[in-house]
């Protein structure tokens, strides 16, 4: 084969590494359709078993055709291809001879790439890429799919400890303040650390092995968030004294909805990033709604719940004033095989004029549809993301890592929605749904204001279209290496 000269002029090759999670996928995808657009050759890295998902349940191969140069390629997560990969699968296997293993296998990959790899974006959870463009001398750069501001806490969890403020000391404990994680010392409390926070032993792996990828993503040559300035400016200086250089390019989402838009019209073709079968039948049900009357909820693709919670969460929204859409995938409720499937029935049969279930929705279709008031999440940073740019208010339930620290921010912060944190409760969902759904004045208009400014942010001249166009300028004119240091 013959190889490609560095001399020749050819557009940039960026590869693109996410985690094998949906979360992860779903905003790196999108930022590889915004660097195709731009005119690069993409290489779009997936496990294979994500991809077979991929392929079974979307239309990935035929969609990303449009793009000349858009490879679809795939690597091991080190698992075997029968291994059920539910739940918190990853955390719970993500150990040294899997990243050893994967890490060979992408060195591989690099190393065998024509044209030459110009740029990697990796995973900021992938620190062992870092190692490897480093070896070869490829500019990287960490996309940390999660929040800037969950992001800062991982970092400064280091400092917690040193200063004593960790570990938490029982129950009567959590509503103490952090003070050492700049920037957020009016607010955080010890509930609001990520959830691995809790743990008596705070030398705990989960706990390192976070830290550990934390910290080491900001030897990257940059970093990305999929975040604006104007939703978390102050932290983003704070992280500036850790890494100069930044790319705060999101919502992603709404930045390539914006691009398709300039360019193909209003009814632009959207590629769907589901690992799983979208139920669509929620969406002639919604049609029959009345305007803002439903509530959305979803846990999105991790989240277990247990029998209780799940009928707490059933009767809390029963008896609110409210009808609702509840995404209830198969493996998230815990019990003996079948049991989730059987409560779901049941608690249907005994709900049908009230609400609609499916095992997973076309999200952003639904956020955006007329008959949705409200948003009873997780506070997984996707989410939360979607929610603020269709202009939805939050009850937020956080399950674990930074939905923890999202959800203070959502409520205390941002003002865009309730903290529902640690209670799951039948009366208290009930009130909270209410609040957010009946008498839901202020809730609306901080959150249609909020839409506004985060909408314009992906417009032309906004921040993060414009960081979005300087990051594909320093990719094109090989800058990264340049701007790294402080
Ligand atoms: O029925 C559904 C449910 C979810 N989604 C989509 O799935 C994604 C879910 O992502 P997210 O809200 O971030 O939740 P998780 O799947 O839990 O994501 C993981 O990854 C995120 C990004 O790192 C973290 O913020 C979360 O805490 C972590 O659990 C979103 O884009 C949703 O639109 C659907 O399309 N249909
Ligand atoms: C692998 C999981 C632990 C860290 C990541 C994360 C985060 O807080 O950044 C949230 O959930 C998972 O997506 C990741």
């Amino acid at each position: 084969m013959e190889m490609d000269s560095p001399s020749q002029s050819r557009p940039p090759h960026v590869v693109i590494f996410p985690l094998p999670l949906q979360g992860h996928i779903n905003s790196m995808i999108k930022l590889a359709e915004l660097l195709a657009l731009a005119g690069f050759k993409l290489t779009f890295l997936n496990s294979h078993h994500n991809h077979e998902r991929l392929i079974k349940f979307t239309n990935i191969v035929a969609y990303f055709k449009r793009y000349p140069g858009f490879e679809l390629k795939t690597i091991t997560d080190g698992l075997p291809l029968d291994h059920p990969r539910s739940g918190n699968w990853f955390l719970e296997t993500y150990e040294e001879a899997i990243i050893m293993k994967i890490k060979q296998r992408f060195r591989e990959m690099l190393m065998n790439s024509n044209p030459p790899v110009d740029c990697v974006i990796a995973d900021g959870f992938s620190g062992f890429a870092i190692d490897v463009a480093n070896e070869l001398g490829i500019p990287i750069i960490g996309f940390r799919t999660s929040s800037p501001r969950s992001f800062w806490v991982y970092y400064s969890i280091t400092d917690i400890i040193k200063a004593g403020e960790l570990p938490i000391r029982g129950s009567e404990d959590m509503d103490r303040l952090i003070t050492t994680v700049p920037g957020m010392e009016t607010y955080l409390r010890c509930r609001d650390l990520p959830s691995f926070c809790r743990k008596s032993d705070i030398e705990d792996s989960t706990v390192q092995l976070i830290v550990k990828q934390t910290r080491k993503s900001t030897e990257a040559d940059a970093l990305i968030f999929n975040t604006t300035d104007e939703l978390d400016g102050p932290i983003l200086s704070q992280i500036r004294t850790k890494c100069a250089n930044i790319y705060p390019i999101g919502p992603l989402h709404a930045q390539l909805n914006t691009k398709l838009k300039a360019k193909h019209g209003e009814s632009f073709d959207q590629f769907s990033n589901a690992l799983r079968e979208e139920d669509k039948s929620c969406i002639p049900w919604l049609d029959k709604q009345p305007y803002r009357s439903v509530i959305y909820v979803s846990f999105g693709s991790i989240t277990s719940t247990s029998r209780d919670q799940l009928v707490e969460l059933w009767y809390g929204l029963l008896n609110s004033k409210t009808k609702f859409l509840f995404v209830v995938r198969p493996d998230s409720v815990i019990g003996k095989d079948g049991e989730g499937e059987d409560v779901v029935k049941e608690l249907m049969e005994k709900s049908k004029d009230r609400g609609y279930i499916v095992d997973w929705a076309p999200q952003e279709v639904v956020l955006n549809h007329q008959a949705v008031g409200g948003f009873l999440t997780h506070s997984g940073w996707n989410s939360t993301l979607e929610s603020i740019v269709a202009g939805v208010p939050m009850v937020c339930w956080p399950y674990f890592a930074d939905q923890q620290v999202t959800s203070r921010v959502v409520s205390r912060v941002w003002k865009i929605g309730l903290d529902m944190k640690d209670v799951c409760d039948r009366k208290i969902v009930e009130n909270m749904v209410n609040d957010v759904m009946v008498d839901r004045k202020e809730f609306v208009n901080s959150a249609t204001d909020m839409a506004k400014v985060i909408n314009q942010c992906v417009s032309i001249g906004g921040s993060s279209s414009n960081n979005l166009d300087r990051l594909i300028e320093d990719i094109r004119m090989k800058r990264l290496k340049t701007t790294k240091r402080l």
